[in-house]
């Protein structure tokens, strides 16, 4: 049965998503039904969707709401192709967008709004650049998988990051070599992570680090999506495994120019260990109904 979909259109540093509102939990989208919509000619076009659902009202919020009872709202994250992700770097901030302009939460001044993911929750906060999300905690996942890509003439050893979701980063020798790739064809690895993965492919700038901030250049190809012009926790990833490749001394404050635009990571001291915050800008494009069969 035909039905309409309200949705609106965001982006961030140029990656873009359909976002709809569905509190109480009751429309769910089939993967097909995802993938007809991010379709670029057939549909609206878009790198993933978002549903703003109340956390209470799927099974995966429960979580959330155990390990904090603010985190209300939950990122019901879906690829382009229509497979689940754990979390959404630039998604968040356009997530958090979309939640204020709705009228369904508010960013309190000088604090955070608390976001359920399937990577935890996230709090988010207002930044000079748009919106700062405290990803939470990250690890070396133990893995250096070989990684080819279509333009690259010999397969390149990868760096396992997870970030609440799976990232393999991969230093390129120039810009020559990163402007070289054709991310059109997905990398392979070896060998293959069970999850898959999003790959990222970084050169340092010249010079690595200036004013104490590291920079560094960022291609991505995601897993789900295919190559997209940003990709918030590819960049979280990226400056991660740069800073542990430039070993002891490297900045804990990051520039990260990706195809859409420049993203800032930073590492600090919580509670609980060192956390990594992504920040950037978030916008909301433009609103739309969609007929969806
Ligand atoms: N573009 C996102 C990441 C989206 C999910 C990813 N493709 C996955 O499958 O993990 C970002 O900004 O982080």
């Amino acid at each position: 049965m035909p039905f309409d979909l309200r949705f609106t259109k965001g982006q961030g540093t140029g990656n873009d998503f359909v976002l709809f509102a569905d509190p109480e939990g009751d429309t769910e989208l089939t993967p097909g039904q995802i993938a007809a919509v991010c379709d670029r000619r057939f549909g609206v076009g878009a790198d993933g969707v978002i549903r703003a659902v109340r956390s209470a009202n799927l099974d995966a919020g429960a979580a959330a709401l155990t390990e904090d009872p603010s985190a209300v709202w939950f990122m019901d994250y879906w690829n382009a192709d229509g497979s689940v992700s754990e979390m959404c770097g630039n998604g968040i901030r356009v997530y958090a967008a979309y939640l204020l302009d709705q009228g369904f939460a508010e960013i309190p001044a000088g604090g955070a709004l608390a976001i359920g993911t399937r990577a935890g929750v996230k709090r988010v906060s207002r930044a000079a650049n748009g919106f700062q999300a405290d990803m939470g905690r990250w690890r070396l996942d133990g893995t250096e998988p070989l990684v080819r890509a279509r333009e690259l003439p010999v397969a390149r050893p990868g760096l396992g990051i997870d970030v609440g979701n799976p990232h393999v980063v991969v230093a390129l020798a120039d810009d020559g070599e990163l402007e070289r790739l054709d991310l059109g064809y997905v990398p392979i690895l070896d060998p293959v992570p069970d999850a898959g993965a999003n790959v990222e492919f970084v050169v340092p700038a010249e010079p690595l680090v200036e004013d104490g901030v590291g920079r560094i250049r960022m291609r991505v190809h995601e897993r789900g999506s295919g190559e997209t012009l940003s990709c918030g926790t590819g960049a979280v990833a990226s400056a991660l495994a740069v800073r542990h490749w430039a070993g002891s001394g490297a900045p804990n404050d990051w520039r990260v120019q990706v195809p859409g635009g420049v993203l800032g990571v930073r590492m600090f001291e919580a509670a609980d260990g060192e956390h990594v915050a992504l920040s950037g800008p978030a916008e909301l494009v433009f609103d739309g109904v969609l007929s969806l069969a």
